[in-house]
Formats: structure tokens, C-alpha cells, sequence
């Protein structure tokens, strides 16, 4: 093993953002000498990309072993230990200096835990604490869930054969991605699976935020799509009906480890209510993963993400960072805000590779267009849901109007507007509407002399902006 590496471009970290920017540079200069550091010999892929509009997109993750990546870059299955930005080197773990000209940190991110040394509460990161959970629930009668995001919509979706105690803020469910209307549609997902669509209806509404009264080793890459169903996990309990009981604008008051084998945890709620379980899964988002010093300060934002610039710089020179890790710093686009999913860390990661080229050959670029809008694709509660720049009024105070169809397990549409241009939108079920809201947020026409017909099912709107 060359304890010693001379290299142009150093890339850490193997999941989604760490090889789109090897791709990336390898892609514009495939003779420079790249290479990625990770401490995974499994790296994250992305395949099957289908492009929903201009940059908007649907796209599989693939896990594959970190050989058959791209024959230009050089892998090193190791783990960074220090950056020295002065001497322009890293350490690992395994003893290599290697030196840089740019160096990309894209170590993601891992839970944050409610009790991080609580031995009876987990989170769910990677394929290591998805077998940890897998091997809990076998053995399992209830946990609890607490969160509200993409993680606890998942689990109390997608297991069976336990019983579930949800514990969340809001008045209601996977808050971080919809409003309480799309909340209200997938809760039948939650209870019957098979019920029959309804005819359509169409409500205006004024909306003000103001108004509402509450609108391990954790190191590997992060777990990818249908992680739930690639791992049996299911519990032993048969027959439970309405396993999961949803606790509303409740937080966890107390959290006593009880001496009871049958359940060795306890949780005391704020409504009053004590859930005994197995064990907890704490869903509760993440923080930026920093696993290795520096000589140098970084700037941080304020969720503890590396800043970077437009172009995925740090404030060290060379350095830049993409994905979980970093905090979008930058003066962002009116309909663009950083959420820590696969696209944006995809994004980044490209960005921060052109970057660096552009460095190297000492061109000037800009940012790429993808970050003018934001837009997430994915799945929930067995529906595609796709959103769409201000998707739930994001920082629009109450100065916006909701436009929104329903029909009953089939499809859910809000559309977000000021003063008749679309701000954002929630797409949920096939509707066949992304590339349309996409162009309609992007060129802000004045939807007024549509009115309520922009979201008529029987009104092909696409016909109206050919
Ligand atoms: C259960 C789950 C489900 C999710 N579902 C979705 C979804 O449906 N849609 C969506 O858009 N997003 C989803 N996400 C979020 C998405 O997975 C992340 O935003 C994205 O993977 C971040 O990519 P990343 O490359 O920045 O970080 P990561 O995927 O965390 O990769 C970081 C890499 O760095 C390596 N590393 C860390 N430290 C070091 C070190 N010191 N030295 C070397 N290597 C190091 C790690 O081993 C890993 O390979 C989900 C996340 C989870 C946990
Ligand atoms: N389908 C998808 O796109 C999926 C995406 N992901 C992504 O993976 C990452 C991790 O997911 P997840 O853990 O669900 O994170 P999220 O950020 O999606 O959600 C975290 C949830 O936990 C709540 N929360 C935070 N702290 C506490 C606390 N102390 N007590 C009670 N509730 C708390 C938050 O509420 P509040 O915001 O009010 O603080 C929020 O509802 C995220 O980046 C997420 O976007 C994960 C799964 C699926």
C-alpha cells in the first residue's frame, strides 16, 4: 500500500454526493489523477434517471461495490482522519498522506438522536442500523416512533406486526414534506388500503401561517429508496389492529430506562399518556457528520453544515463541499432552499465537481440551473409525491393562496400562489402535471384569467401554454 499520494482531485466520502462529483471530474478530465476516499468499499450510484421536466428528476439509487465505479478514478477504501489545508494534505486511518490541489468533503451526515447513549433508541442511517432495527423488531412487541419526516412516514407506513406509538409535534402527519390536507389523504393509506377513488372537487382557500394553530457505526453511505423492502422488517405480533396510534402535538416529557425486561423503556409524554416499548426509533432529522479535524476553521451555517459558496467552496481554499455535510450559504434562488435528499446531494455533487475543474483550468463558471428550483420526487404512503419550489408556503408569510384538487385515493394537487403566479406546488399520485407547475413556477405568468379551470381535471391545462 503508497503510504504517499500525489493527487489533483480528492473526493471523501462514497455515497451520492462524493461519486457525482468523482463522475463528474472524471467525466471533463478523465486524465487528471482523481481519487475517492471512502470508508465503504459500497458506494451509491444513481441509475434510471428520468427527467420529469428541466431539472426536475426521478432516479434510482443502485449500491455497488466501489470497484466498478468509473476506470479514471483511483478508490481507496479508507476512512480521513486531519485535513492539513496549509500543507494541502489529509491523513486516514490507515496511514496515507495523500496531498491534494482540491479536495471535495462529502462525509454526509448521521442521525440526531434523542438520547445518543441510550442503548433502547436508535436511528436509521445506513445498511448497519437497518439490520440493528431489523434484529430489534424481530423480538418486539411496540416501539415508539418519534418525528415527523421522511423516516417516520416511511416506518409507520411500510412495518407491520408491531405495534407503533407515533409521537409527533404537529396537529399532523410526515410534516417536513406536506400540509395537513395531503396529511388528511394519506392517513387512509395508514387505515384501509383499498378503498375507491371519489369524483374530484376543487376548494380555493386564503391561507396565513399566522392562522394555522399548528400547521452505531452510523458511517456507511445512506440507505437508498425501498430500503424498507429490500430487508424483511416486520415484527411477530399478528393481527394488531390499528397498530399505529398517532400521539398530536406531543413531545416526550421524560424517557426512563425501566428494570421491566418486558419493555426496558419508558416514555412519558406531554399529553399525559406513558408509552412502555421495546425500544425507540428516534427519526428526529440529522446532523452534518465531522469525523476528522482540521488546522484550519471552517464557517459553519447554522445547523452545523460546511458553508459553501454558489459554487460548493469552503471558506479554505481548495477545499469545497457537497451533500449532507454542507450548508447552502449562498444568496439562493427566490424557489430554491436546501433540504438533505439524495437529488440535492446529486446536484451538489456535480456542481462541486465542474467547480473544481474550473478551478484547475482557471475558467470562470456559474451555478448550475438545477438550483433555481426546488423539487423533490418520492415516494410516500404508496403515492408518488412530488414538490415543487414553496411547496407548503415556505417564507411566504400569508400573503399566498391555495388552490387545491382531491380525489379520494388517487391524487392530491395544491397549487401555492401570490398575486396568480405559482409559488410552488404538491403533487401527489400520477397527475401528469410536474413538467407544467415546473414552467409555471419558473416563468411566473399570471395565472388570474384561468381562475379555479388551472386545476379543472376535465381542462387538459398543458393545451392552455402550447
Ligand atoms: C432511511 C433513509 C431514507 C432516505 N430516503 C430518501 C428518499 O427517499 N429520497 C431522498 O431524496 N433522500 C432520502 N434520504 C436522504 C438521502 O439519503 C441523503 O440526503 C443523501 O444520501 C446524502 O448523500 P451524501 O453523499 O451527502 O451522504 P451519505 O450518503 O451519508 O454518504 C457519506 C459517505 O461518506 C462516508 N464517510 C463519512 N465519513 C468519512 C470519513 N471520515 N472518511 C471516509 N469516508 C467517510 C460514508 O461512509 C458515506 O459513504 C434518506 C435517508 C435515509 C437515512
Ligand atoms: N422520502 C424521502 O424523501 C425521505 C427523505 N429522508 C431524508 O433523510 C434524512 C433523515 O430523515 P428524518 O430523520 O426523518 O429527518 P427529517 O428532517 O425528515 O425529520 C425530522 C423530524 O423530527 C422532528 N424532530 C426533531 N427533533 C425532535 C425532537 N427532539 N423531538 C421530537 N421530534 C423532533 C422534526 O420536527 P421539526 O422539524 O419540527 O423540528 C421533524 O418532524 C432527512 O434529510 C430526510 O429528508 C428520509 C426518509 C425518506
Amino acid at each position: 500500500m503508497a503510504n504517499q499520494i500525489k493527487a489533483t482531485f480528492v473526493i471523501v466520502g462514497g455515497g451520492i454526493a462524493g461519486v457525482s462529483c468523482a463522475e463528474t471530474i472524471s467525466f471533463l478530465c478523465p486524465d487528471e489523477s482523481i481519487y475517492l476516499l471512502t470508508e465503504s468499499s459500497l458506494i451509491k450510484t444513481v441509475t434510471n434517471l428520468v427527467p420529469l421536466g428541466k431539472s426536475l428528476t426521478k432516479f434510482d439509487i443502485e449500491e455497488k461495490d466501489a470497484e466498478n465505479i468509473n476506470r479514471h478514478v483511483h478508490v481507496l477504501v479508507d476512512i480521513l482522519e486531519s485535513i492539513n489545508s496549509q500543507a494541502k494534505t489529509i491523513r486516514t486511518k490507515n496511514g496515507r498522506t495523500i496531498h491534494y490541489n482540491y479536495l471535495c468533503l462529502c462525509t454526509g451526515a448521521r442521525p440526531k438522536l434523542i438520547e445518543p447513549n441510550n442503548p433502547h433508541i436508535i436511528g436509521i442511517r445506513d445498511t448497519e442500523s437497518v439490520l440493528e432495527f431489523q434484529k430489534r423488531i424481530k423480538n418486539s412487541r411496540k416501539i415508539a416512533l418519534i418525528g415527523n419526516g421522511g423516516i417516520a412516514s416511511e416506518i409507520a407506513y411500510e412495518v407491520n406486526g408491531i405495534g407503533i406509538d407515533w409521537v409527533i409535534k404537529d396537529d399532523h402527519i410526515s410534516s417536513t414534506f406536506v400540509d395537513a390536507g395531503a396529511a388528511k389523504f394519506f392517513q387512509s393509506r395508514l387505515k384501509a388500503k383499498d378503498s375507491k377513488p371519489e369524483k374530484a372537487t376543487i376548494k380555493r382557500m386564503r391561507y396565513t401561517e399566522e392562522g394555522q394553530t399548528s400547521a452505531a457505526n452510523q458511517r456507511g453511505a445512506a440507505l437508498g429508496p425501498d430500503w424498507h423492502r429490500k430487508i424483511n422488517i416486520e415484527g411477530k405480533v399478528k393481527d394488531i389492529p390499528d397498530s399505529v396510534r398517532i400521539h398530536y402535538e406531543t413531545e416526550i416529557k421524560e424517557i426512563k430506562n425501566t428494570a421491566d425486561s418486558a419493555f426496558p423503556i419508558e416514555l412519558l409524554l406531554t399529553n399525559g399518556e406513558s408509552i412502555p416499548c421495546d425500544f425507540v426509533v428516534s427519526a428526529t432529522g440529522v446532523a452534518p457528520s465531522l469525523n476528522f479535524t482540521y488546522d484550519q476553521p471552517f464557517t459553519f451555517g447554522p445547523d452545523g453544515g460546511i458553508s459553501v459558496d454558489a459554487l460548493m467552496k469552503t471558506n479554505i481554499p481548495d477545499i469545497f463541499a457537497a451533500g449532507d455535510i454542507c450548508y447552502a450559504s449562498w444568496d439562493r434562488a427566490h424557489h430554491w432552499f436546501q433540504m438533505r435528499l439524495w437529488t440535492q446531494a446529486r446536484q451538489m455533487g456535480a456542481m462541486a465537481g465542474k467547480s473544481m475543474v474550473a478551478a484547475l483550468r482557471n475558467e470562470e463558471i456559474t451555478q448550475d440551473f438545477c438550483f433555481e428550483l426546488f423539487g423533490h420526487v418520492t415516494n410516500l404512503f404508496g403515492y408518488q409525491v412530488v414538490l415543487l419550489g414553496k411547496y407548503n408556503g415556505q417564507g411566504l408569510g400569508n400573503r399566498y393562496e391555495m388552490l387545491v384538487r382531491v380525489t379520494p385515493d388517487l391524487e392530491y394537487i395544491k397549487y401555492v400562489l401570490v398575486d396568480g403566479r405559482l409559488q410552488g406546488a404538491i403533487l401527489i399520485g400520477e397527475t401528469g402535471l410536474e413538467e407544467t407547475s415546473e414552467n409555471l413556477i419558473l416563468n411566473q405568468l399570471d395565472l388570474t384569467p384561468y381562475g379555479d379551470d388551472i386545476l379543472n381535471p376535465d381542462i387538459d391545462i398543458e393545451d392552455y401554454f402550447d
